[in-house]
């Protein structure tokens, strides 16, 4: 990863200031949704690119060290090697990002990973994922708990009762003594923008977070009914820009929640390129948090090597 954002000191006086304008960002997404037309000897390339930034992801109660094994391996292999072999990739070490798991289920990706070679970190959801509703104390122990466990980086969730009765403040103040808890493992700040109410509360969410060192912001958990859509992103790869220009520090992206198919991965990718630059293209600074989108881009990719379509079960589990 790239240099931290070290954070500054809570400015109140930008996020009063902050202004959305609803019709301008909804006509922004759907332009961009229109730009993803890459050619079709790019595509394979676009969704290998794709693929690096996923943050393999099971967040289910049903969760075993079995199922989290298997995901491990599919991260270290998520592309079936006779394909990567067909692109001349196998050798370019193609892997996930990251797996993200609860954090009582660390401990067992550590180890699959440890025992499969790879260096791949471990992400781990904390601070009462997903609604964020236990005591502070409970919240800061889970993430110390989880880095404790071999988590090397956190994905925490927002105070939302904090940001929909404007205490910026105190979710300052709370955001910063989880950066704090997670001490070298990079953190993830989860903003729940289902649960946001406006597009002008996301932008100042996404601020106070930054300001208070995130070094991502993330969309969602996946578990409201509001996920990650193109219009709010772009209200917060805005934040982003804006608080690159402000402070110079780079703050990375990352959109989860119901993202399941390789098309929506090419726009997210084409959103990442032309509202922050080719340097928020890659994993330091971009991420997909999806349990069920590399099935599909699996097979785009089959299909773009052998020219027909695999059926699921042709797939290793994804
Ligand atoms: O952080 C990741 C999300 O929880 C994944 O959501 P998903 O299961 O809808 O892909």
């Amino acid at each position: 990863m790239s240099a931290r954002n070290p954070g500054m000191p809570l400015d109140l006086q930008w996020v009063s200031k902050v202004r959305v304008n609803t019709q301008a960002v909804l006509k922004r997404a759907q332009q961009i949704q229109g730009h993803n037309k890459n050619k079709k000897q790019w595509q394979a390339a676009w969704l290998l690119r794709a693929v690096t930034c996923i943050d393999l992801t099971t967040l289910a109660g049903d969760d075993t060290p079995g199922n989290v094994h298997r995901l491990c391996m599919k991260a270290t292999q998520p592309v079936r090697s006779d394909l990567l072999k067909s692109m001349d990739m196998q050798d370019k070490g193609v892997t996930t990002a990251a797996v993200c798991v609860y954090p009582s289920r660390v401990a067992d990706a550590v180890k699959a990973l440890k025992a499969a070679n790879s260096s791949l970190p471990v992400a781990s959801v904390a601070t009462g994922f997903p609604a964020g509703q236990t005591s502070l104390k409970t919240r800061l122990e889970e993430v110390r708990m989880a880095v404790e466990d071999g988590a090397m980086e956190i994905d925490i969730v927002i105070n939302r009762t904090l940001a929909l009765t404007g205490q910026w403040e105190a979710m300052y103040d709370e955001v910063c003594q989880f950066r704090e808890a997670c001490g070298e493992a990079h953190m993830k700040s989860i903003l729940a923008i289902g649960e946001l109410g406006t597009y002008t509360n996301v932008y100042k969410a996404s601020l106070v977070a930054m300001m208070a060192g995130s070094d991502f912001i993330k969309t969602s958990t996946g578990k409201e009914s509001v996920n990650a859509t193109y219009p709010v992103a772009i209200v917060m790869v805005r934040a982003i820009r804006d608080y690159f220009l402000k402070t110079g520090h780079k703050v990375g992206f990352k959109p989860a929640g119901g993202i399941r198919t390789a098309k929506e991965s090419l726009v997210w990718l084409t959103l990442m390129k032309e509202e922050l630059g080719d340097e928020w293209l890659s994993p330091h600074l971009f991420r997909l948090g999806a349990s069920s989108l590399l099935a599909d881009i699996e097979r785009q990719i089959y299909h773009y090597v052998t020219g027909r379509y695999a059926a699921y079960h042709q797939m290793p589990m994804a």
